[in-house]
């Protein structure tokens, strides 16, 4: 089957259209294809599937397998695929997920776009599913002290539409999240795992990240993971409401704009190769 793989700030996904016709068992694809080393490789794969409600719906499987409710960085690329090749060529862009309709506006040179700006809905706690915490239920915790790997962390909790747990520190560069990373994600806390990121504040307007995804490990970049990280900013007072700030990550800058109505992302859509492969 024809695929297409494209990043988001670094965030890499096998792409597969099935507007014709759906794929079996995408978790067992999404695992097999994902390997870096042994298939095509990426952090999941993201199948463009038809809507009754919106232009295409989103569907995305982490490299575990596991199926995520949102997905910022796919998002850009999902509008960029069906901009690009005329599924739906506007500016106005309408993606059903597992989280609602996002809608996104696209910015296109020459019949392509290169980045998009979304509207990823309004920040809110951990539904009562995701979290153990009583006082976390709905709401924002802001600062709990959580242990993980040895040490007590503080930690902001807050919901993309997947779930996010958010903690400041002196520095990023030399945290070692292969080791650190799975004592949050599979914390009892969270019975649906978590997705946790790292944060050093530069300044109001810009702040330096690193994630430990859920199910899919560290990525380059997570646009639910920055969206929820100037939230969390906002929050503990580091940065200003309906105000943009420069997420710096490794795989690129994503600019967040938090407001009390909705949180809105802008960030690159990048297609890197097209190919088929045996499912
Ligand atoms: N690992 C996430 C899904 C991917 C989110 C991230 N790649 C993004 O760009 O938002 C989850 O299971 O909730």
């Amino acid at each position: 089957m024809e695929f297409t793989k494209m990043h988001g700030a670094g965030n890499d996904y096998i792409y597969f259209n099935c507007l014709e016709n759906m794929i079996e068992d995408p978790e067992s694809l999404s695992i097999r294809l994902s390997d870096r080393h042994f298939s095509i490789g990426g952090d999941g794969i993201v199948l463009i599937c038809p809507s009754e409600s919106a232009d295409v719906r989103m569907r995305m499987f982490n490299a575990d397998g596991s199926e995520g409710k949102m997905c910022g960085n796919a998002i850009r690329c999902v509008a960029k695929y069906i901009y690009d090749r005329g599924i739906a060529r506007k500016d106005d862009i309408n993606v059903e997920t597992l989280s609602g309709i996002k809608k996104i506006h696209v910015f296109a040179e020459n019949g392509k776009v290169t980045s998009a700006t979304v509207n990823m809905g309004k920040a809110a706690g951990l539904t009562s599913d995701e979290i153990t915490i009583e006082e976390g239920k709905g709401k924002f915790l802001i600062g709990y002290p959580m242990e993980a790997a040895g040490k007590s962390w503080n930690v902001t909790t807050v919901s993309m539409g997947n779930p996010h747990i958010v903690t400041f520190v002196p520095e990023v560069k030399d945290l070692d999240l292969m080791k650190i990373g799975p004592h949050f994600e599979n914390s009892p806390l969270f019975p649906e795992r978590i997705n946790t990121e790292f944060v050093r504040v530069i300044d109001r307007t810009t702040l330096e990240m690193r994630v430990w995804e859920r199910g899919s490990g560290e990525t380059l970049a997570c646009g639910t993971g920055a969206c929820a990280t100037v939230t969390a900013a906002v929050l503990n007072g580091h940065c200003d409401k309906d105000t943009d700030v420069t997420v710096r990550l490794i795989g690129g800058d994503l600019v967040i704009r938090y407001t009390d109505d909705a949180v809105f992302m802008t960030g690159n859509a990048v297609e890197a190769f097209n190919g088929n492969v045996e499912i």
